[in-house]
């Protein structure tokens, strides 16, 4: 195998690894403080020593080179000040002119290691870039294979991983290695002349420029996480905006035009909070720059009565001058000035491959959109979102499919003084439970329903979905939420029923409308495309409506909070059964007693208690759940 090739396979394993152990990360929870680098500069720091590491020929080639850079850097101050000192004020023009024939000579060869450097970049910069391409393959196949992620969204972020941000690191990296090559030979050539010229000259220079690159660099932590919040931002605003715009119907439709204005407002607001921040550091970053590029040639200025009382000669002055305006000045600013700009893009890219993934909210549904199946809320992200893979059984695989739900000592209160109505709730749903949940009114089962659902964000504790946190998912392509009342829109009831799941085709829809028992319904409108007017739909037909659209969908999580109180028992318990057949898990807010023996577990909700068991367990162990049951059964229908 060529070294090449060693190399390679190297950089894959290395992806590999890190697939594994994201996929590790992701099953067990967070890595303990210790190993993990809170910043992103942090953990893009400790992904590429390796990486250096295995190039170190590569950074030493690259080193030979530059040293022709020292030479020219070094030459051309010292030259100048030969060819004044020892030269032109010395009378002697010939001299004078040959010292500056040295230094426009030491152009020649510093334009050969120009040549050089380039053609050994490619070492440094390549395998970054393969490496990246390797690694977000890698993530995208590992999600594929074990149905973690949803929908077009991920794959639209792999390819923009593999073409875009892939080159907008390797070309960051390249602009990098040059710009810092550049300053660390151009640097050691001008402080090498200046010691040369006078030592006395180092006292007056150094100082200022170790303070401003020392202010520079403290910068660049702060800079990255400004940078990211501003891109997140940024990000979160104009899928927003995207949302909305392929959603206005609805948003009409169910009252939701102020609290859409509000969340834009919102995300406004974060935007521009996050660029005021950048823009401070940015400030500070210019006081640097100021700092270490101008601070130098004035102080040198202002020292240059005492420096000629301490025997430094007006060549000498001349030569400092060279190296602080010609050299040191340049090659400073330009890699400052990149590590600014491009330095803060590579750092936040770099940490988009080695980091959790952001996940793309799934696409709108252009067509038959409209609906509340989110609650009274009504979010935007409550509009629909389609994943085809989301519901599907795991992959075959060693490790056990995670819990469809979980909430994880989870909390919640409406507001910092009101009374919590979760306080440190557990409750795990996996595929294939059937969990109803009971309670007296306003003992926060709506409120359960909400977290669990990720409309409201609990106060404390964590909600995840498919063993990742429920943030990092598109809700839509998750769960499917069914409030009591249910938004039906003006149309026909096939665009109605498909509206979650716009490609269900004509026999699951039919299989649908018998399971759910929407035939009177369909019989009654003429049709599954005759015009269909919600107003003409009875209360009961509305959610019958609703029930068949959650039957039709893949979501793995279906939450039903009192979605069939307007049903008699037998159709309740008919369009309970057939959606308790679809894959995944169900989460039913009874509204009669009915639910809760039908469901294989029950969750008594009293307050901020909660008791969990069988039907049968609870009429033991609950007082509340036996008073329940025995006034539903005395109150049937
Ligand atoms: N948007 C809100 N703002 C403030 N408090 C709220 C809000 N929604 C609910 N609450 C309060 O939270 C508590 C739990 O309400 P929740 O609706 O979750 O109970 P519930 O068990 O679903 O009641 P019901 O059976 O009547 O629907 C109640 O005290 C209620 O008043």
């Amino acid at each position: 195998m060529t070294a090449e090739a060693d190399r390679d396979v190297g950089v894959a394993a290395e992806a590999d690894r890190h697939v594994r152990g994201t996929a590790e990360a992701d099953r067990e929870g967070p890595v303990p403080a210790e190993r993990e680098p809170r910043t992103a500069l942090g953990r893009v720091t400790r992904e590429a020593r390796p990486f250096l590491r295995a190039r170190t020929g590569a950074i030493v080639r690259l080193g030979g080179w530059s040293l022709l850079e020292f030479a020219q850097t070094f030459v051309g101050g010292f030259a100048v000040a030969r060819a004044l000192d020892d030269g032109f004020l010395a009378g002697s023009t010939p001299t004078g002119l040959a010292w500056l024939a040295l230094a426009a000579s030491a152009a020649l060869p510093a334009a050969l290691a120009t040549r050089g450097v380039f053609a050994r970049l490619a070492d440094l910069v390549e395998p970054l870039r393969d490496g990246l391409v390797r690694r977000a393959s890698a993530r995208a196949l590992h999600t594929a294979l074990t149905g973690t992620r949803t929908g077009g969204g991920a794959s639209t972020g792999s390819v923009s991983q593999v073409t875009h941000q892939s080159e907008i690191a390797r070309d960051g990296w390249a602009g990098l290695v040059l710009a810092l090559r550049s300053f660390v030979f151009t640097a050691a050539g001008a402080l090498a002349g200046l010691a040369a010229l006078s030592p006395l000259l180092l006292l007056v220079v150094v100082p200022p420029l170790v303070l401003g690159i020392g202010l520079f660099l403290a910068t660049l932590p702060p800079m990255a996480a400004r940078q990211r919040d501003y891109l997140g931002a940024d990000e979160d605003f104009a899928a927003h905006a995207g949302r909305t715009a392929a959603a206005l119907r609805d948003i009409a439709a169910a009252g939701a035009a102020d609290r859409t204005v509000a969340e834009a407002e919102a995300h406004a607001r974060r935007q521009a909070a996050a660029a005021r921040s950048l823009a401070r550091w940015a400030a500070v970053r210019i006081v640097a720059l100021a700092v270490c590029g101008r601070l130098p040639a004035l102080l040198l200025l202002l020292a240059t009565p005492w420096l000629m009382r301490n025997g430094l000669t007006g060549g000498a002055l001349v030569g400092a001058f060279t190296y602080l305006g010609h050299s040191l000045g340049p090659a400073l600013h330009a890699l400052l000035t990149l590590v600014g700009t491009a330095g803060g893009r590579l750092v936040v890219v770099l940490d988009r491959f080695t980091g959790p993934v952001r996940l793309p909210v799934p696409p709108v549904p252009a067509a038959a959109a409209g609906a509340r199946e989110d609650g009274p809320a009504g979010t935007l992200d409550g509009l629909p979102g389609r994943s085809p893979k989301a519901g599907r059984p795991q992959a075959p695989g060693r490790r056990p499919a995670p819990a469809t739900a979980e909430l994880r000592s989870v909390s919640f209160a409406y507001g910092p003084a009101a009374r919590p109505v979760l306080d440190r709730l557990d409750l795990t749903l996996r595929p294939g439970d059937r969990l109803a949940v009971v309670g007296p009114s306003g003992s926060g089962k709506s409120t359960l329903a909400a977290v669990l659902a990720g409309v409201e964000t609990p106060t404390g504790g964590e909600v995840r979905w498919l063993g990742r946190p429920a943030r990092e998912l598109a809700p839509t392509a998750v769960r499917t939420l069914l409030p009591q009342t249910p938004y039906v829109f003006s149309g026909t009831l096939r665009e109605n029923l498909r509206y979650l799941r716009p490609e269900a085709r004509d026999r699951e829809l039919a299989a649908t409308v018998a399971a759910i028992g929407l035939d009177p319904v369909v019989e009654r409108l003429g049709g599954l495309d005759a015009p269909l007017d919600p107003r003409r739909l009875s209360p009961g037909e509305r959610q019958l409506v609703a029930l068949g659209r959650a039957h039709l969908t893949t979501a793995p999580l279906l939450i039903l909070d009192e979605a069939t109180s307007e049903l008699d028992p037998a159709a309740e318990a008919r369009a309970e059964r057939a959606l308790a057949g679809r894959a995944g898990a169900v989460l039913i807010i009874a509204h009669r007693i009915g639910s809760a023996d039908r469901a294989a577990r029950v969750l008594v909700m009293d307050g901020t208690r909660t008791v969990e068991g069988t039907p049968a367990e609870l009429l033991d162990r609950s007082a509340l759940f036996r008073d329940l049951a025995g006034r539903w059964s005395r109150t049937p229908g």
